[in-house]
């Protein structure tokens, strides 16, 4: 399998996971770690900027977890500068997972705003990669804008629905130049998987993980679920076709009857 490089870095996991949800701190390190996951989105808005000891990320201090703080609970372009700088000074890293939803009802990410950030940022030197809706022209304006990767969403967060995007997301991977990482809403890892068989370069996958029975034994799955989707995309999908076509040929047994 290749590896993914974002921004010169190299990721060996395409399985990218996020924080939130889990019923313990100890339950989401050993999950995260199940995972194989080695770049993981944490909300800002959760971290305790005045202690350096925060709980949270005492968690998540293994030397194969790169942190992604994202922008969470911001509703404006202005307030995710300011959010990301605040990260940037906190966690030490010029990544940021730009998500901008005005409305908490859906979580919907409002592509003016992110657009307008975006810009911002890059030219303030950082490594972002933007949470969108799955719009084929927006992740272009993205792209040029200089932003590391795109996150378009499968479906709403937290909704664990799938892959309800599936034809924009195909039109998104196939006109891309960056990564496109398939964020938000995937549900199972056969979701998961089914993103990875379309070509994305990678997903993130939270909700799913967090709240599943077993958030260890999920992970695994997940794990190998992005794994048996990408090398069936790299090994290439065989064609889909209306009629049958006999697996074996039916000339030659008759002619003997
Ligand atoms: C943690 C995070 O960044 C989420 O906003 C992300 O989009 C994952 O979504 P799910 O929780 O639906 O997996």
């Amino acid at each position: 399998m290749t590896p993914l490089i974002i921004s010169g870095h190299t990721f060996s996991s395409r399985l990218f996971t996020g924080t939130g949800k889990f019923s313990s701190l100890q339950l989401m390190e050993d999950a995260l770690l199940a995972s194989g996951s080695e770049l993981v989105t944490v909300a800002l808005k959760r971290v305790d900027m005045h202690n350096q000891a925060d709980d949270m990320l005492q968690h998540l201090r293994h030397p194969q977890l790169q942190l992604l703080p994202n922008t969470s609970g911001v509703r404006t372009a202005r307030e995710a500068v300011y959010a990301a700088q605040l990260a940037r000074e906190a966690l030490e890293t010029n990544w940021v997972k730009l998500e901008i939803h005005p409305d908490p009802r859906y979580l919907l990410p409002d592509p003016i705003e992110t657009l307008k950030a975006a810009e911002e940022l890059v030219k303030l030197g950082f490594i972002v990669l933007p949470y969108v809706h799955a719009d084929p022209v927006l992740c272009k304006r993205l792209e040029e804008a200089g932003t590391a990767a795109v996150m378009p969403l499968g479906s709403p967060i937290g909704s664990n629905k799938g892959l309800k995007t599936a034809d924009f997301l195909e039109i998104i991977i196939e006109q891309s130049n960056i990564p496109v990482v398939v964020d938000a809403g995937i549900g199972s890892p056969s979701d998961a998987a089914k993103a990875m068989e379309m070509g994305a370069d990678a997903v993130l996958v939270n909700t799913a993980i967090a709240v599943a029975q077993d958030p260890v034994a999920m992970a695994q799955a997940f794990r190998q679920a992005v794994i048996a989707g990408r090398m069936a995309y790299e090994a290439g999908l065989p064609p889909t076709g209306q009629q049958a076509v006999a697996s074996s040929p039916l000339i030659g047994f008759l002619d003997e009857v």
